[in-house]
């Protein structure tokens, strides 16, 4: 039972004690004063009417003790409701701003002061424009106007003005509040400041549009600017050109010094890239040591060609980072829009295939793009997609080409050579699909697989009784440069339970010339194994013979186009002479390839060398093909 129950209980028990004293008081008042019962019935009416009254009265006070009960709980109620809305007004995040139905501001919370820098006093009676940042043009004002007329609500992001000056985003809502007869009481705005959700959408943007190491546009951001250029271009009947950089031989820096050296190395040279151009011009890195620049009004080659060679000629001086000068060349492909293509899609591939142009041309220079190389790039994808389902169908075969001691004319080793056995075209020579290997990097896998091939080969002849000192693989200067090779060879000759010693890797000398350093590491390290090394095409790149002197290698084979001009071209044969002379001066081996005549054999062994190789001694042939008894007069 409530307080209020036991109350009401109480009042009407007191009601009806003092009614039954009152009645029986009164009968025997009445009954005592009077004998007439005629009397008697008038006064018992006449004290029932008192009686009714007197109890209309205390009902009239009940009640009014009633309403002023209700009363002043409803006001509790609404007290207690005002305080928290207080509360709530004050400490909320949000910013609240109350205006009179003239617009002029009759309340602020703390939230609105700590946003906008302003005090309470500084707003109240003023009219909320005084924020207006400028921004927004009429229109927009005239929406959010129209919007709380229709709706009596408007939400959305504007942008105001602090005290400070300084002009931020905020997501306001406004309220129209009206009273009981409809009419607009206030306008109450909530808002909250979002300058920190915009930097972090601004940071967003720039991460996803930028490349973090050098700052510079990324991929994305760049195809995005060529589109925008190539629209620009297309409507001025202007033209554009897209010249795409790579770095010579990047790989070799980030191998041999790290990737930290190599991360210093793309920064500083794409600080020296950004000084070449003019702010019109958009410089991107692609990824990797892959640069790119988009110049709009540039219709001609010669432009364009111009502006490529300036970026090869800023590699020329060394770049200094931390502690050491490095040196890097480029090269560059351009294409140019609408010449050589019409989209920023084809743009980019065009100048890819340039690119892929300059490189096969020696590197650190420029080529343009010509419609033939779309057809040749065309051949090289699909050479390219061909070439992994050969692997996995085991399309590729090794030959062997024989090796022969010049002194006795006996075959004596063999150098393994891969062969593409395609279903359709017959066998593929590898001077089609090498470079395309090399290019997608397949190349380390067919390596790698050719000499697992060989070296099971070699131990079966072995096992047959035949005398063979060595099998010699190519090893491609991709596969040079990895660490992974050294374990590679490992495993390949712990598989086969070959003696290290009957192997040969057959290094480029351009690939050992490209890193010396890192070649050296990398020899030294196969050395350890007990494989014999030798350097293949001697003779065509620029080798140190200072470097040569220091590199673990057994043999120098002569490259086949001084052998061409033996034994009557003069300097074909001083230059083998030389060669002959400096393998033996460093207790090397000689060997020449491409002997196709028996008077280049007999030049060859006339001035000692020691070994030949070559269609006159035998083509490259599948294993059981070989004639080991072959030794053909030399002399
Ligand atoms: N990384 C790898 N490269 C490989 C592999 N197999 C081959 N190659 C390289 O491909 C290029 C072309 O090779 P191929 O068509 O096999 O040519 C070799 C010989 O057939 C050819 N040769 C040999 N003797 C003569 C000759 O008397 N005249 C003549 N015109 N050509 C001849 O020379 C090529 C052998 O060259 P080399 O390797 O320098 O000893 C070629 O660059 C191969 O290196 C492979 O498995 N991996």
């Amino acid at each position: 039972m409530t307080v209020y129950h036991r109350s009401a209980m109480r009042g009407a028990l007191l009601y009806l004690v003092l009614s039954v004293v009152w009645l029986q008081l009164v009968g025997y008042l009445l009954s005592s004063f009077f004998d007439q019962s005629a009397d008697q019935l008038r006064w018992q009416l006449i004290n029932g009417y008192a009686w009714v009254l007197v109890s209309a009265g205390l009902v009239f006070l009940a009640g009014v003790r009633i309403s002023r009960l209700f009363g002043k709980g409803e006001h509790r109620a609404d007290g207690e409701r005002l305080r928290q809305a207080a509360a709530v007004f004050d400490c909320t995040r949000e910013g609240v701003l109350v205006t009179d139905p003239n617009g002029l501001i009759v309340h602020v919370n703390r939230a609105f002061m700590t946003i906008t820098g302003y005090a309470r006093d500084e707003v109240l009676g003023r009219r909320p424009n005084l924020f207006k940042s400028g921004r927004h043009g009429a229109d927009f004002y005239q929406e959010m106007f129209a919007s709380l007329g229709s709706r009596g609500e408007w939400s959305g992001e504007i942008w105001n003005r602090r005290k400070s000056g300084e002009i931020y985003p905020q997501w306001q809502t406004i309220r129209v509040v009206r009273d009981d007869n409809g009419q607009v009481s206030h306008y109450v705005a909530v808002f909250s400041d979002i300058s920190a959700i915009k930097d972090s959408e601004h940071e967003l943007a720039y991460l996803a549009h930028h490349d973090p190491l050098t700052g510079l546009p990324n991929r994305l951001l760049f195809s995005d600017r060529a589109e925008q250029a190539l629209a620009s271009s297309q409507l001025h009947k202007r033209g554009c050109a897209l010249l795409l950089v790579d770095l010579d031989h990047f790989k070799n820096i980030n191998d041999s010094l790290g990737h930290h050296v190599g991360d210093q190395l793309l920064k500083s040279v794409a600080e020296r890239f950004r000084g070449l151009f003019a702010p019109g011009v958009t410089l991107a890195r692609l990824g990797g040591d892959e640069f790119a620049v988009l110049v709009e009004n540039c219709s001609q080659p010669a432009q364009a060609a111009v502006l490529a060679q300036r970026i090869i000629d800023a590699l020329k001086e060394p770049l200094r980072l931390e502690n050491q000068l490095l040196f890097i060349n480029a090269s560059v492909g351009i294409s140019l829009f609408p010449g050589d293509a019409l989209s920023a899609g084809q743009l980019l591939r065009n100048a890819d295939s340039a690119l892929f142009k300059a490189k096969s041309a020696g590197r650190d220079g420029y080529a343009l793009y010509t419609e033939e190389l779309t057809a040749h790039a065309q051949q090289r994808v699909e050479i390219a997609f061909e070439l992994r389902r050969a692997l996995q169908q085991q399309e590729l075969r090794v030959h062997y080409q024989p090796v022969h001691d010049l002194a006795t004319s006996r075959l004596i080793g063999v150098e393994a050579l891969v062969r593409w056995e395609h279903p359709e075209r017959g066998l593929v020579s590898p001077a089609e699909f090498i470079p395309i290997a090399e290019r997608t990097g397949l190349i380390a896998q067919i390596d790698a697989w050719v000499m697992e091939q060989a070296c099971r080969q070699m131990r079966q002849w072995q096992e047959a009784g035949v005398a063979l000192s060595f099998v010699a693989v190519n090893v491609s200067s991709r596969l040079f440069a990895r660490r992974e090779l050294y374990e590679q060879v490992a495993r390949v000759l712990h598989v086969s339970g070959l003696d290290p010693a009957c192997l040969e890797l057959e290094v480029t000398e351009s690939a050992v010339m490209d890193d010396p350093e890192v070649a050296l590491e990398q020899m030294h390290r196969l050395r350890e194994l007990g494989v014999r090394l030798a350097i293949d095409d001697f003779g065509t790149g620029y080798s140190s013979l200072l470097r040569l002197k220091r590199l673990p290698v057994q043999k120098l084979k002569i490259d086949q186009g001084f052998v061409a001009g033996l034994p009557w071209d003069e300097d074909d044969a001083a230059i083998v002479q030389v060669i002959i002379a400096l393998a033996r001066s460093m207790g090397m081996q000689v060997q020449a390839e491409g002997i196709e005549q028996r008077e280049q054999a007999a030049f060859l062994l006339e001035h000692a060398c020691g070994m030949g190789q070559g269609y006159w001694f035998g083509r490259p042939v599948a294993a059981h093909q070989l004639d080991w008894d072959r030794a053909p007069a030399i002399n």
